[in-house]
């Protein structure tokens, strides 16, 4: 940034030199160009700013440096041209000192905004994508695929749609010129002048951005799926990674929904981020333009009825009137702001209390809580049109006022210029123009109102991913800095806990075992009271529950399966839940059809490969036999079985034991169970025993 920021103030010195020798304006007994030294000094202002930018986020440098370039080579046309040394032939195409300006403004609004907290809470988000380091292949084409890091292409996305966008806006600053020209044709009944600019220099531009615009859609597409892509593929690859999608539901708050938040939450943030940069940008530059078009009038407006030249009169006027339109419209919509972010309440929890109803269908269908839930539904639906009906008296309001404004904003302009047209002071291209350059900063103020009524929306958005970035950090490294659970793999057969300490996440302590261990090659059954933390032992041996500290000692290489009380089936076939989490492809049909056969479900052995909704169709029982199907196909070191036959008949049960222990003879296995006809098919036992303290230590009994 530092060299970015030396060519900056280079052109910019370029540009007050050539003001304080080339002007037509004495001061000081020098003839100076005030409009010159002013984009010198505008350079300069741009230059400190591009050096410092360097500190600023990834997403606003990218702006930042490409408007340092853009001055840096305007000014130096423009000065070029202050001295002659532009080439004649391309007059049409020096840059006006309104450019250099407007682009060196936008330099310093980047910089500017940077400190804003708001701000650097988007960037934070935005800068995942554009510092990310992975490489991609992107098709170009002609040039075949090319292999490059996301962000340089990201990156690149952003400058070409960035330079697009301004392209645009030149083209409509070029064809408000070509309005002037064609009208004073008009008025002047030049009838050569009249087609000559409608054959050349309408048709030309007009196609280009025709182009411009198609190549912008492809290109905005191309970043926005990108982005998103990448974005969606970071959260889901943190949120499944090595138990983290079991954490984020132990931390609560920030964690919640992460469904929303990957699906919509991230395309929403990067629509939003988009429009409230580049499109923003864009609006920006056309408002500054055709600002600066009114600006630049060569009339001599007058006070009405005085003889005091007023310079740039119609700029003041579209000031005033933009001003004031922006005023009212924030006086009427700021309640918007409130009302919106109320209706995206609402809608969560509309849509929440569907997916519950959802996730709970057969209960409620059981306790026949229809009519009990078509209420709770009707009263989230109910505050949601409430709600509604506000924002939409509040934007009639709002309407009416923009109505009238914009019925006033085209005619305003020809009632201000039209005096001075019939003085013959202006011309009637002229007048055109500026009634054209009026209706561009009407359209670019109407923006602006639209965006700052969803303003609101965003920031909540914002919010929302904010916090899930910090869950999913969180997630990342819950239990796994000192003091942790640690899993060693030791050269010994038993598995043994030593030092182990559990705590519930509010630091309570509910386990100590200073030393246990789990002897291999038999059954052992844990039992004791209901809450005693069984259930946690086992979390802690599987390695996922984060809270407390120790170490568990596992056999060398052991592979340990974990079977819950309520198994989980995914969809698809009936195969592919039976070889879960392993593919459907690792086992032969035939070793699955066994499989479900000892475990006592031959009549499912041939729908292996049905597709169905298995997580519903099967019984609570049928589901917990699957999942003993998945441990005889997965034959583990050791299977850990937590309440997994629960849901069986005691004779059920009795022969799924007896068939695991025959068919697994080198599992070792530990289950947590209540019925005492446990007993007799585990070899050891282990028992949960209140100390004094209220912490269950597990130990050994008879
Ligand atoms: N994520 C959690 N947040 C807070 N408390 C928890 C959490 N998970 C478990 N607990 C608490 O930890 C204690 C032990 O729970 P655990 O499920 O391990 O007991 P258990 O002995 O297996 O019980 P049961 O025999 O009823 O299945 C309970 O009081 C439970 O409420």
């Amino acid at each position: 940034m530092k060299f970015l920021g030396l060519a900056v103030a280079l052109a910019a010195i370029v540009c007050i030199v050539a003001g304080a020798a080339k002007g037509s304006v004495a001061v000081l007994g020098l003839s100076v160009d005030p409009t010159m030294i002013g984009v010198g000094l505008v350079g300069l202002a741009l230059a400190l700013a591009t050096v410092r930018a360097a500190r600023i986020s990834t997403f606003l440098r990218i702006f930042s440096k490409l408007f340092a370039v853009e001055f840096t080579l305007l000014a130096l046309a423009y000065a070029a041209g202050a001295y002659g040394l532009w080439p004649a032939a391309l007059s049409e195409a020096l840059p006006p000192a309104s450019l250099c300006v407007t682009i060196a403004v936008f330099g310093l609004i980047v910089y500017g905004i940077s400190f804003i907290p708001v701000i650097r809470q988007i960037t934070r988000l935005a800068d995942l994508y554009f510092d990310a380091t992975e490489d991609i292949d992107v098709p170009t084409g002609l040039f075949g695929i090319r292999r490059m890091r996301e962000r340089h292409f990201a990156t690149g996305l952003i400058m070409t749609l960035v330079l697009i966008n301004q392209l645009q806006v030149g083209i409509s600053v070029r064809l408000s010129f070509f309005n002037r020209d064609w009208f004073n044709a008009i008025q002047n009944k030049d009838q050569a002048a009249f087609w000559s600019l409608l054959l050349t220099v309408f048709l030309f531009w007009a196609f280009i951005a025709i182009a411009s615009n198609l190549i912008e859609y492809f290109f905005d597409a191309v970043l926005k799926i990108n982005w998103r892509r990448w974005l969606t593929a970071r959260y889901s690859g943190v949120w499944l990674n090595d138990g983290g999608i079991y954490r984020m539901g132990l931390i609560g708050d920030g964690a919640d929904n992460p469904d929303q938040r990957i699906a919509e939450d991230v395309r929403n943030f990067i629509l939003d981020t988009y429009s409230y940069s580049i499109t923003l940008i864009q609006q920006i530059s056309t408002l500054v333009s055709f600002s600066l078009i009114l600006w630049a009038m060569p009339a001599e407006f007058v006070f009405p009825g005085t003889n005091i030249v007023v310079p740039g009169l119609p700029f003041w006027v579209a000031l005033a009137y933009s001003t004031f339109g922006t005023w009212i419209t924030h006086l009427i919509g700021r309640p918007l702001v409130r009302l919106e972010f109320a209706q995206e309440r609402y809608e969560a929890d509309f849509r929440f209390s569907l997916a519950r109803l959802r996730e709970y269908a057969e209960q409620v269908a059981l306790l026949r809580g229809e009519r009990s839930e078509l209420g709770i539904l009707g009263g989230h639906f109910r505050d949601l049109v409430a709600n509604y009906y506000r924002i939409v008296k509040r934007v009639l309001k709002l309407n009416t006022f923009i109505s009238f404004y914009g019925q006033i904003s085209p005619i305003l302009p020809y009632v201000i210029i039209a005096p001075y047209y019939f003085l013959d002071k202006v011309t009637l291209g002229q007048m055109s123009q500026v009634a054209g350059a009026f209706g561009r900063v009407e359209g670019a103020l109407s923006f602006f109102i639209d965006r700052y009524r969803s303003v609101a929306r965003y920031k909540a958005n914002v919010d929302r991913l904010q916090t899930f970035s910090e869950a999913l950090d969180k997630a990342g490294t819950l239990g796994k800095t000192p003091p942790h659970i640690e899993e060693r793999h030791q050269s010994q057969q038993d598995l043994t806990l030593r030092d182990l300490s559990l705590r519930l996440p509010d630091g309570r302590e509910i386990v100590r075992a200073p030393a246990l261990g789990f002897k291999s090659g038999g059954a052992t059954l844990v039992t004791g009271p209901s809450g005693s933390g069984k259930s946690t032992l086992f979390r802690a041996i599987a390695g996922i529950w984060p809270y407390g500290q120790g170490v568990v000692d596992l056999p060398q290489n052991a592979r340990v399966l974990l079977l819950p009380q309520r198994p989980y089936v995914p969809s698809g076939t009936l195969k592919t839940a039976a070889t879960y989490p392993a593919p459907a492809d690792t086992y032969s049909d035939e070793q699955v059809r066994e499989a479900l056969k000892l475990a006592r479900l031959a009549p499912l052995a041939d729908r292996i490969l049905e597709d169905e909704n298995w997580g519903q169709r099967l019984s609570g029982g049928e589901q917990q036999r699957l999942a003993i199907a998945r441990a005889i196909l997965d034959k583990p070191d050791w299977l850990f079985l937590d309440e997994a036959t629960s849901a069986l008949d005691e004779k059920l049960e009795a022969e799924i034991y007896a068939m695991l222990r025959q068919h697994l003879p080198a599992t070792s296995i530990v289950s947590i169970g209540h019925r005492s006809t446990l007993i007799a098919m585990h070899d050891w036992r282990v028992e949960m025993n209140a100390g004094d303290d209220g912490v269950f230590v597990p130990a050994a009994t008879g």
